[in-house]
């Protein structure tokens, strides 16, 4: 049986933060995740989850100044001093919210430059190496070029070359199936080669990325395949839900009887 954990920041967005962890636990989530959980207190956080009675599984380090194109800093030479603080303070709330995975952002740079490859090992190292003194896993997840242009990490492949070139075990890659759709394709047989390197998946469906029973991926063959490769982390539902304009996220569910395993 694999395990859902409801995107909080693309979920429920009907409603107010707070109020997505009793919105998912009454749609039988037992696992969430966020992005960016610091727009509110970690402790306020910490509460909803504990009452709603889910496990928040995954946050990402901040994006940083979005409005200003920031898209996370692991990969951006010269703003090491800042990923630190952002480092931190995702460890704050890893420790509050108690979720052992951690979405490294690497954001926007060249990764032709070899500049731009140094900072992220630099930056990866140092988060792989903090987070296993907590017992922390540190995830990198290629992110599609039509959605965030310019990002440094594209590409599983490319994922799997920084990963061994980091050389630590705690370093994980976020296998988004949208994403690598999008630039790959060949989403089964990617995922089985790369599957001990793989920390976490999430799903949506491509091209829209609203609910994984549209769109042009058959998530009940992907699925099944992920089921019985042995993966046993979790699974973010990780999309925008279409279905909001006939009356909120958990109208658009069907899905998990009808593709999830
Ligand atoms: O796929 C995504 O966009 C996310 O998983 C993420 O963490 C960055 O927005
Ligand atoms: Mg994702």
């Amino acid at each position: 049986m694999l395990k859902y954990a409801a995107n909080l920041s693309y979920l429920y967005t009907e409603l107010p933060l707070v109020d997505r962890f009793a919105a998912a636990a009454a749609d039988g989530f037992r696992y969430v995740e966020l992005h960016e959980p610091y727009s509110r207190l970690a402790a306020e956080l910490r509460n909803a989850a504990l009452q709603a009675h889910v496990q928040t599984v995954l946050h990402n380090t901040a994006f940083g100044d979005f409005a200003a194109g920031e898209r996370g800093l692991a990969a951006v030479p010269g703003r090491e001093a800042d990923f630190e603080k952002h480092l931190h303070e995702a460890f704050v709330y890893s420790s509050q919210l108690g979720n052992r995975l951690i979405h490294v952002l690497a954001g926007v740079a060249d990764n032709g430059s070899s500049a731009a490859r140094a900072t992220y090992l630099r930056n990866l190292a140092l988060a792989a190496t903090e987070a296993a003194k907590r017992g922390l896993t540190i995830l990198i997840e290629p992110i599609n070029t039509r959605d965030m242009p310019g990002y440094f990490l594209n590409t599983i492949e490319q994922a799997a070359d920084i990963q061994d070139a980091v050389g630590q075990a705690n370093l994980k890659i976020l296998f988004d199936c949208y994403h690598v759709q999008i630039m790959q394709g060949d989403l089964v047989r990617r995922f089985e080669r790369f599957r001990e390197r793989i920390g976490h998946v999430q799903i949506a469906s491509v091209p829209e990325r609203h609910e994984p029973d549209t769109g042009e991926v058959n998530y009940r063959y992907v699925l099944s395949a992920v089921a019985v490769s042995g993966y046993d982390d979790y699974i973010g539902c990780e999309y925008r839900p279409l279905r909001d304009v006939h009356g909120g996220t958990t109208a658009g569910l069907g899905w998990r009887h009808t593709v999830a395993p």
